[in-house]
């Protein structure tokens, strides 16, 4: 009877350890446990460098032959844009939520303040089927382009070339890439961008040359792809949509320029910009390229693999292939690097938090960069890269991807309606303690502590707050505190409901596809439903505990948030074929028994647990 009470005390304590979530200045707890923190040393052009140099990755060079074919026609540049929007949306909660915690971990750590650990956890696992798995899919796509040197593949020099080996197809040069990003980051975040915007510069200049050149071409031979009987939109409208959602894949990348918050001097003001600036830039490209190719070449006659040179080809501009696969190689490195990046950082966030062994937290203190976590994940990249079929990963890459930008969407609607507790930076334990004005006791190794404000601000009838040490009520602090301390109208309970029913209506969209329909419908009716709902309830106006947050904030919340985590949703669902939801299930399975067994007896809120007492008389008793 005991053993049972004890097994369903610790169930019970594994099921809050779910809802644990961080505090939104928590590098200050990290600096605490003797973390220490990364060197800021980028500015917004260092951003738009990474910004730019992901997100352009191969994706457009191979993509728009098959989309403008079999999905958009010459329509293609409407869904550039369709889905653009749609990545802006996601850009804008990944920005305001960048601006209020600015540390390494993007969607992971966002999670973790918003939403609790044990999202937190999925998500930042979820994370490396997006930035791991997705370096390997990306590094397998240079050979194709390096044989064009050479003559065509069978001429590749043996050590490049694929090989079957005991039926598995190596490719030794997709590895060799992922082994130079790896080296290439591991000399310091400055040197590993400045190389990332050369690589991108060369990538940018070849889009101009087949911008500018295809359109003088696609002039001088009166538009012909647009001369078609059939229309603009030979597909309709589903088409264009259908498309948008294929093309998607060439926006995924900005995200990675949150990972490096922590490394970014003024990042209140440049990780807008950078995120900004980077879209934009990539929108604009990919709208003016698309529309000077399908003029160029009728859509129907654009080559799958390789429709940008073959459309020169048409002309008798072979040369044209290769500025274009250089161009192909150069965005092939840029995106790579893009991606073992944010990797390495948000393993790096994990590990701090206690989640993953400390191994992952380690900074080297001559470049600045978590180099034995970059190197182990260069490691296995490359050696998926090399062995694994790609093909069949790639759509977990894209999954994993909405995942995370799915969960910050919700992040932002939570931030929102149920704010965690906010600490000022200055409020580490001593200053805090300090502050207090000699009612409190260092945070740290006391069993007791007083922080009163400003630092912690609890609202007019609450002048405190009392922590106390006990590691099985983790969970309850922020919820607590988080009674006074924003300007809500509703009660907790029915904010929590709000924010429950609008999450639920958005993952109707993830139900098979048969009765899809249906159920996309009434999650639909559901989701207005939980969304009127939330726009009659109080929320933060993001002014902060501290008065105006400083950096950028998401207009139109709840809608537009809500409006992506349902877009995301039906987006995911989109790309997922039954074998990669079960690749992805059986991923995300393993890593919630590493959660069960190792990250929910590490965490360092575990440790850290704190009871409030907001009782007025407990704090200021004599
Ligand atoms: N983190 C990632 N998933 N990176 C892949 C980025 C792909 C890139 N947008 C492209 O068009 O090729």
């Amino acid at each position: 009877m005991g053993v049972m009470n004890e097994y369903g005390g610790q169930c019970l304590m594994g099921f809050r350890g779910l809802r644990r979530r961080k505090q939104v200045d928590s590098e200050n707890l990290n600096i605490n446990h003797g973390h220490q923190q990364l060197a800021k040393r980028l500015n917004v052009l260092d951003l738009v460098g990474i910004g730019v140099g992901t997100t352009i990755g191969a994706g457009v060079y191979i993509l728009i032959g098959t989309v403008a074919r079999e999905q958009t026609g010459p329509a293609l540049p409407i869904a550039f844009l369709i889905a653009g929007i749609a990545a802006a949306l996601s850009a804008i909660c990944y920005t305001e939520l960048s601006c209020r915690c600015p540390s390494a971990g993007s969607a992971y750590h966002y999670s973790y303040i918003c939403i609790g650990e044990g999202v937190a956890w999925i998500i930042g696992w979820g994370l490396t089927l997006e930035y791991a798995i997705g370096a390997s899919v990306v590094a397998r796509g240079v050979s194709p382009n390096l044989a064009l040197y050479f003559g065509g593949e069978g001429n590749l020099p043996v050590f490049l070339a694929r090989h079957t080996v005991f039926g598995i197809v190596v490719d030794p040069c997709a590895a060799a890439l992922v082994i130079i990003a790896t080296i290439l980051l591991c000399t310091g975040i400055k040197e590993s961008t400045l190389a990332q915007t050369i690589v991108t510069s060369i990538n940018v200049c070849a889009l101009l040359f087949v911008i500018v050149a295809g359109g003088y071409l696609a002039f001088k031979n009166g538009w012909v792809g647009y001369e078609l009987s059939n229309g603009y939109l030979p597909f309709g409208i589903n088409g264009v949509l259908g498309g948008s959602a294929t093309v998607f894949f060439s926006y995924i990348g900005f995200d990675s320029v949150t990972a490096t918050a922590e490394e970014v001097k003024n990042p209140k003001k440049d990780l807008p910009l950078g995120i900004g600036i980077s879209l934009s830039l990539s929108c604009i490209l990919y709208m003016i390229l698309s529309f000077i190719i399908v003029g160029l070449v009728p859509y129907y006659d654009l080559d799958k693999d390789t429709p940008i040179s073959s459309a020169f080809s048409v002309y008798g501009v072979e040369w044209a292939a290769f500025i274009v696969s250089t161009g192909a190689v150069m965005a092939l490195l840029a995106s790579l690097m893009g991606s073992l990046l944010p990797q390495s950082r948000i393993l790096m966030a994990m590990a701090r938090d206690g989640l993953l062994p400390s191994f992952f937290s380690v900074i080297d203190k001559r470049t600045q960069v978590p180099v034995k976590g970059t190197i182990a994940v260069g490691f296995l990249a490359a050696v998926i890269a090399f062995c694994m079929d790609v093909d069949e990963l790639a759509g977990m890459v894209s999954v994993g991807t909405l995942l995370a930008f799915t969960s910050v969407a919700l992040s932002v609607l939570v931030i929102r309606y149920i704010p965690p507790i906010e600490v000022h930076p200055l409020a580490s334990a001593g200053e805090s303690s300090s502050s207090s004005g000699g009612h409190g006791q260092n945070m740290q190794g006391a069993d007791e502590a007083v922080v009163k404000d400003p630092f912690i601000s609890l609202g007019d009838d609450c002048r405190g707050l009392i922590l106390k040490r006990d590691p099985c009520h983790g969970a309850s602090v922020d919820q607590e505190t988080n009674l006074g301390n924003n300007n809500t109208t509703g009660g907790s309970d029915f904010k929590c409901i709000g924010v429950i029913v609008f999450t639920s209506s958005a993952s109707a969209a993830f139900l098979p596809s048969s009765s899809r329909i249906i159920l996309c419908g009434i999650g639909g009716a559901i989701f207005l439903a939980g969304t009127a709902g939330l726009v009659f309830i109080g929320q933060d106006d993001a002014a902060g505990v501290f008065g105006h947050t400083g950096g950028f904030i998401c207009p139109f919340v709840p809608y537009l948030p809500a409006a992506y985590a349902y877009e995301g949703t039906d987006f995911n669902f989109t790309f997922g074929s039954i074998g990669t939801w079960i690749r992805v299930s059986v991923w995300l399975l393993l890593g919630a028994l590493l959660y069960l067994f190792y990250g929910r007896t590490h965490s360092l809120l575990l440790e850290a647990s704190y009871v409030p007492i907001t009782h007025t008389e407990d704090i200021y008793s004599p």
